[in-house]
C-alpha cells in the first residue's frame, strides 16, 4: 500500500453491510441430522421449528437453518433457543439462491465505479470459518467471485473510455498477513513487509511488489500466482481454509490529458480468514498457532469496529497489524462494503449471532471519501515525466544523429600532408565513427525505454471498431442494470423506513378519544417496552454466555500455546549452550520494525550499572541493581528418574568399627551425606518457585 494523499475536504459516508447466507452444506446436513436424532426429546429450536417427524431426513434438513432472510427488506432473522428470535437489518441481505452477479450488481458496481473516478474503496469479507468468504471473494472455477468481476469491470471501463486524450496504468499487489507477518505474494520468496506510517498519516507498506497489467487476464493471472503462494490448510469446518487474511490491492491511476488532472482510485478486496473455535475446528499445533492469531487480529478489528461504531476518542488501530492495513478503510478515506457471510446451521448459532451483531454494528462507522486527484505518489506521473526526460533527450542528439553514419569515402589527404599527419586524420575519422556509433546505440536505447513505459500506459480506445460497439453495449446494458439495483435498493431502504417510522407515526396520529383509550394505549407501549427490555436482557445473558464461552476457548488455547512452549523451551533448556542463552532472553520484539532485536547493552547501557536515581543520590546498598534481575536466567529444572543413590555409610558390627574407621573418617562421610542432602533439598526448591525465566520468554515465544 502506498502512501496516500490525506483528505482534504470529505462527505461522511456510512460503510455499507450486506450479509450472504449460503447453504447447508452436507457435512452440517449429516452431523446436524444425527444431532436431531439425538436431542428430539429435547426442548430446542428443534422442536419450535420441527414437523411432526424428527428423523425424517427432508424435513430434518429444513429444521436445522436457523435462519431466514428477507431479501426484499435487507433482514435476517434467526431463530433463538431461547424463544425470542433475532432481527437485524442491513443494507442488503442475500439468501443461498442469490448469486454473486446479483450481490456485484446492486452492491460493488457502484462502489468500484467510484474506484475508477478517483476514489478508494474497500470491499471486505468477514465471518466463521467455512461461511463462503473466499467462494465470495475469488469464487471458484464455475462461480466467478467478486475480484474477477472488479478486473473485468475495470477493463471494460478502460476500453470504453471514449477520448484517446485519456490514458490508464493499472497495477496490482497481493499481500497476506500469516501470523502477524505481513508477506509479499507476488514476490519470489514472499518476503516479510514492514508496515510504516503512523494511526495521524495512516499506514503504508513501501516495498511491496507492483504489478503493471494490461488486461482482465492478466490480473486474473496475478491473483492466481498468489493465491499459489497463500497459506491455506485443513480443518474440521473448511477443506480449503485459508489460513492468513489476504488483501488484493488494484491501483488505478487515469490521466486526462486536456486538464493535465491524474486521478487515482485505490481498490482494497480483502478475504479474511474466518475466526474459529478449537473445539469445532480440531485444531492442532501449527493450525492451534494460526488461528489464535487469526482470532487475535479478528478481535482487534472487532475492538475497532466497537470504537468507531461508539465514536470512541480512540480508536485501537495500532492493536493489529490487519487494523493498521484497513485503517483508511474503516473510519478513513475509503468507501467500504463489508460482506458478513453467515452459515444457516443451527449448529453454528453463536457464532451467526456475533458476526451478525459485529456486522450490525459497522453499518454506524462513517467514513470520508475523497476525490483522490495529483497525488505526489502517482507513479503515471512519473512514467510521463520520464517519457518526456528521454524525448528531450534525444532531441538534444539528434543533430549527432543526423550526421553521415560513417564517411561515403574517406578524403583522401592532400599530396602535400606527412605521414603524420594522415594517421592523425584517419584517427580522427575512427574515432568519429565509433562515436556515432555509440550515440545511435544510446539513441536507440532511449527509445527502446520511451515505448517500454508507453506500452505500460493504456490509451482509450475511442470505441469505434466493432469489439468497442460490442462493449459500449454491454457498458449501457451494465448501466441499466445498475439503474435497475439502484431503484430496487431504494426500495429496501424505504421498506426499513416505513417499517421504522410506522410505530412512530401511529403514535403521533393517535387521539385519545377516552381516558380508557389512552391507558389502553400506554399500557400497549409499556408492554412493547417491556417486550425490548426482555429481550435487552437475553441479549446481554447470551452475550455473557458467549464471552465465557470464549474465554474458556482462550483459555484452552492458553493452555495448549504454553504446554508448546515448555516443550520448546525443553528444547532449548536442552540443545541451547549457556553461552547464547543470556542473547536470546535480551531479545526484544519490536513492533516498528517487525523484528526481534538483541538490546545492545554494552552500547546502551553495561547491564552492571544501576539506573540512575531521578534528581538524588541513591544511598549504597547491598541489594543487587534492579536491571540486573531482568537479566537473569531463571530456568525449573527439569525432573529426571534418579539414576544414583545417596551414599550412605555401610553398616559395620559395632566391634569391628573403630579398627575399620580410622579417626575422623566418621564425620567426614557424615558431612559428605549432610551436603549431598542439602544440595537434594536446593534442588526441590528451585522446583518449586515460578518459573520467571519461562513466563518471560513466553511471552517471546507467543509474539
Ligand atoms: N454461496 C455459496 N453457495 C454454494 N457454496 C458455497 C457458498 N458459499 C460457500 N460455499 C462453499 O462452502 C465451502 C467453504 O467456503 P469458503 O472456503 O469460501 O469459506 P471461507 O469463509 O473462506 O472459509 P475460511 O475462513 O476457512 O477460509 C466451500 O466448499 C464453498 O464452495
Amino acid at each position: 500500500m502506498e502512501k496516500s494523499a490525506r483528505p482534504r475536504t470529505a462527505l461522511n459516508e456510512c460503510v455499507k453491510v450486506v450479509v450472504r447466507c449460503r447453504p447447508l452444506s452436507e457435512k452440517e446436513k449429516n452431523e446436524g441430522y444425527e444431532e436431531v436424532k439425538k436431542k428430539r426429546t429435547e426442548q430446542t429450536w428443534y422442536e419450535r421449528l420441527s414437523t411432526k417427524t424428527p428423523v425424517d431426513k427432508k424435513a430434518c434438513d429444513v429444521r436445522l437453518q436457523v435462519v431466514k432472510v428477507w431479501p426484499e427488506r435487507g433482514a435476517v432473522q434467526v431463530y433463538s433457543p431461547k424463544g425470542q428470535d433475532k432481527m437485524f437489518t442491513y443494507d442488503a441481505a442475500y439468501d443461498c439462491t442469490a448469486d454473486t452477479q446479483t450481490m456485484y450488481d446492486e452492491m460493488v458496481r457502484p462502489l468500484v465505479a467510484s474506484v475508477l473516478d478517483g476514489f478508494n474503496g474497500c470491499v471486505f469479507a468477514y465471518g466463521q470459518t467455512g461461511t463462503g468468504k473466499t467462494h465470495t471473494m475469488e469464487g471458484t472455477a464455475d462461480h466467478e467471485g467478486i475480484i474477477p468481476r472488479a478486473f473485468r469491470h475495470i477493463w471494460a471501463h478502460i476500453e470504453n473510455s471514449a477520448s484517446p486524450d485519456v490514458t490508464h496504468l493499472v497495477s496490482c499487489s497481493y499481500i497476506e498477513l500469516y501470523l502477524e507477518d505481513v508477506r509479499d505474494l507476488l514476490s519470489k520468496d514472499c518476503k516479510k513487509l514492514t508496515i510504516r506510517g503512523q494511526e495521524l498519516n495512516g499506514f503504508y507498506i513501501p516495498e511491496m511488489t507492483s504489478v503493471v497489467c494490461k488486461s482482465a487476464a492478466e490480473m486474473v493471472r496475478v491473483m492466481r500466482a498468489g493465491n499459489r503462494n497463500r497459506a491455506a490448510g485443513r480443518t474440521d469446518m473448511n477443506e480449503h481454509s485459508s489460513r492468513s487474511h489476504a488483501v488484493f490491492l488494484v491501483t488505478v491511476e487515469t490521466a486526462h490529458r486536456k486538464t493535465n488532472r491524474i486521478r487515482v482510485g485505490k481498490l482494497n478486496l480483502v478475504d479474511l480468514a474466518g475466526s474459529e473455535r478449537q473445539r469445532k475446528t480440531g485444531a492442532s499445533a501449527e493450525r492451534l498457532r494460526e488461528a489464535s492469531r487469526i482470532n487475535q487480529a479478528l478481535s482487534s478489528l472487532g475492538n475497532v469496529i466497537s470504537a468507531l461504531a461508539e465514536n470512541s476518542p480512540h480508536v485501537p488501530y495500532r492493536d493489529s497489524k490487519l487494523t493498521r492495513i484497513l485503517q483508511d478503510s474503516l473510519g478513513g478515506n475509503s468507501k467500504t462494503i463489508m460482506i458478513a457471510n453467515i452459515g444457516p446451521a443451527s449448529y453454528n448459532y453463536d457464532e451467526t449471532i456475533t458476526t451478525l451483531r459485529y456486522a450490525h454494528r459497522a453499518k454506524a462507522i462513517k467514513n470520508k471519501p475523497v476525490r483522490n486527484e495529483d497525488p505526489k505518489d502517482a507513479k503515471l506521473r512519473e512514467y510521463q515525466a520520464e517519457i518526456e526526460r528521454l524525448r528531450a533527450l534525444i532531441s538534444q542528439r539528434r543533430p549527432v544523429d543526423r550526421r553521415p553514419r560513417r564517411p561515403a569515402r574517406r578524403a583522401p589527404a592532400p599530396a602535400d600532408t606527412s605521414e603524420e599527419e594522415t594517421v592523425s586524420i584517419e584517427n580522427e575519422n575512427i574515432l568519429a565513427e565509433s562515436t556515432i556509433e555509440q550515440e545511435k546505440k544510446q539513441m536507440e536505447e532511449l527509445e527502446q525505454q520511451i515505448r517500454a513505459l508507453e506500452e505500460r500506459l493504456v490509451q482509450g480506445g475511442g470505441g469505434k471498431d466493432l469489439i468497442n460497439n460490442l462493449n459500449e453495449a454491454q457498458l449501457i446494458l451494465e448501466q441499466r442494470n445498475s439503474e435497475i439495483t439502484e431503484r430496487k435498493k431504494r426500495e429496501v431502504e424505504m421498506q426499513q423506513k416505513i417499517e421504522l417510522e410506522e410505530e412512530t407515526t401511529a403514535i403521533v396520529t393517535n387521539t385519545f378519544a377516552t381516558l380508557q383509550q389512552e391507558v389502553d394505549h400506554k399500557t400497549q407501549r409499556l408492554k412493547k417496552c417491556l417486550a425490548r427490555y426482555g429481550g435487552l436482557r437475553e441479549e446481554m445473558v447470551e452475550q455473557r454466555e458467549a464471552h465465557d464461552a470464549e474465554r474458556r476457548e482462550l483459555e484452552a488455547l492458553q493452555a495448549a500455546l504454553i504446554a508448546e512452549l515448555r516443550r520448546r523451551l525443553l528444547v532449548a533448556d536442552s540443545f541451547v549452550p549457556l553461552a547464547g542463552r543470556p542473547a536470546v532472553l535480551r531479545a526484544r520484539y519490536n513492533d516498528d520494525t517487525d523484528a526481534w532485536e538483541l538490546r545492545d547493552h554494552a552500547g546502551v547501557e553495561p547491564l552492571s550499572t544501576r539506573p540512575g536515581a531521578a534528581g538524588r543520590r541513591r544511598g549504597s546498598s547491598a541489594r543487587p541493581a534492579r536491571r540486573r534481575a531482568e537479566n537473569v536466567l531463571d530456568l525449573t529444572p527439569i525432573p529426571l528418574p534418579a539414576t544414583t543413590r545417596l551414599y550412605s555409610a555401610p553398616r559395620l558390627a559395632p566391634s569391628l568399627a573403630p579398627a575399620l574407621a580410622p579417626a575422623g573418617r566418621k564425620e567426614e562421610v557424615e558431612a559428605v551425606a549432610s551436603v549431598a542432602t542439602v544440595a537434594v533439598a536446593g534442588r526441590k526448591s528451585a522446583r518449586a518457585r515460578p518459573s520467571t525465566a519461562h513466563h518471560r520468554l513466553g511471552t517471546a515465544g507467543v509474539r
